[in-house]
């Protein structure tokens, strides 16, 4: 399917996926933003001032470990909690060619875990934390802009959650890998690799937000509320920003969790993308602010710890939509 210039909103007017400039003021970003989290619960970051090398030495770092013998990858997990899997064994409604690594972000992995993903694991453990901090930064900008647009009295209320240093937020670099690796392996079988495979099946990120930045190559798709897939075109300078279940119960229902998907890879190239999921610390209470409510507005969510919110969430299958668990009656 190729990169639509123009998506359709809800008001079935014709709009490109937003893209948000963060040169531009922070009166006209922040408004910007917030615009795009309500309408998409989405959007592109151009000119985000994430250093390039902080970028390339993580994805560096990515492909010289995936592209190690399996043996040896598996020697990095399973991740529990971190470390290396591949959804051969997933079942929880994601299928296809997917491997992956969960790291931590505020503390470093062990070093167990390091000296098992590089043989050097100093440089190894240098790159991720410097790619980690800067993406940090960049995510309270936003949701600094985000308090911002909202004419919040705090306007760190939600920044000052990722920035606490028992932040729950982690680091996951997604691998698909090329399609001559997967001929190889599907002739043996005997069937061809389609263009309509599901590498990462779809759902929301239950976290607040994602910072997502991927390669030059296609995949990841976003639903709008007609349920059409979107597909989103690669562009390997900017970042793309995913509004998470906890964002939007907190803001009682005005912000969107975006349902999405990766396609499996049908390019010869391996796809690398890399998400930093931001989200509060386990015991943090999440329940809609009061500033998100009129005098009779009606909370939408009972309220539920991040740690509670994570252990029904992941209870249940990847597409089943995981906030319902905690309608308000
Ligand atoms: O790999 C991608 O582009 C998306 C993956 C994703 O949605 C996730 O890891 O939550
Ligand atoms: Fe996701």
């Amino acid at each position: 399917m190729p990169c639509p210039t123009s998506i359709r909103t809800k008001k079935t007017k014709a709009v490109g996926i937003p893209t948000i400039d963060l040169s531009q003021s922070r009166a006209i970003t922040s408004k910007s933003i917030v615009e795009a989290c309500q309408e998409f619960g989405f959007f592109k970051l151009i000119n985000h001032g994430v250093p390039h090398h902080a970028i390339a030495q993580l994805e560096s770092q990515g492909f010289d470990f995936f592209q190690k013998p399996s043996s040896e990858k598996h020697r990095a997990g399973p991740p529990n909690p971190f470390g290396y899997g591949c959804k051969s064994i997933g079942s929880n409604g994601d299928m296809g060619d997917l491997e992956y690594l969960l790291l931590p972000s505020h503390n470093p992995a062990t070093s167990i875990l390091q000296s098992s993903i590089s043989n050097d694991p100093l440089t190894f453990s240098h790159v991720v934390n410097e790619y980690v901090k800067s993406v940090r930064d960049l995510g309270c900008e936003i949701l600094d802009l985000i308090g911002e647009g909202l004419w919040l009295p705090n306007k760190s209320v939600f920044s000052n959650l990722i920035r606490d240093i028992h932040s729950d937020s982690v680091l996951r670099i997604n691998y698909y890998p090329g399609v001559q690796h997967i001929e190889n392996r599907e002739l043996s079988t005997k069937s061809h690799p389609s263009n309509d495979r599901i590498g990462f099946g779809e759902h929301s990120d239950p976290q607040i937000l994602t910072i997502l930045r991927a390669n030059d190559v296609d995949g990841l798709q976003i639903s709008l509320q007609d349920s059409i897939w979107v597909p989103v075109c690669p562009d390997p300078s900017a970042f793309y920003v995913l509004i998470g279940d906890v964002f939007q119960a907190m803001t009682n229902g005005r912000f969107v969790s975006v349902r999405h998907r990766a396609m499996a890879n049908n390019s010869k190239n391996p796809r690398m993308s890399i998400m930093y999921f931001g989200a509060p610390s386990l015991n943090t209470w999440i329940a809609p602010l009061s500033e998100m409510m009129l005098p009779n507005d009606k909370s939408l969510y009972k309220p539920f710890t991040w740690a509670q919110y994570k252990k029904a969430a992941y209870s249940l299958r990847l597409a089943d939509s995981r906030l319902d668990l905690f309608k308000a009656s």
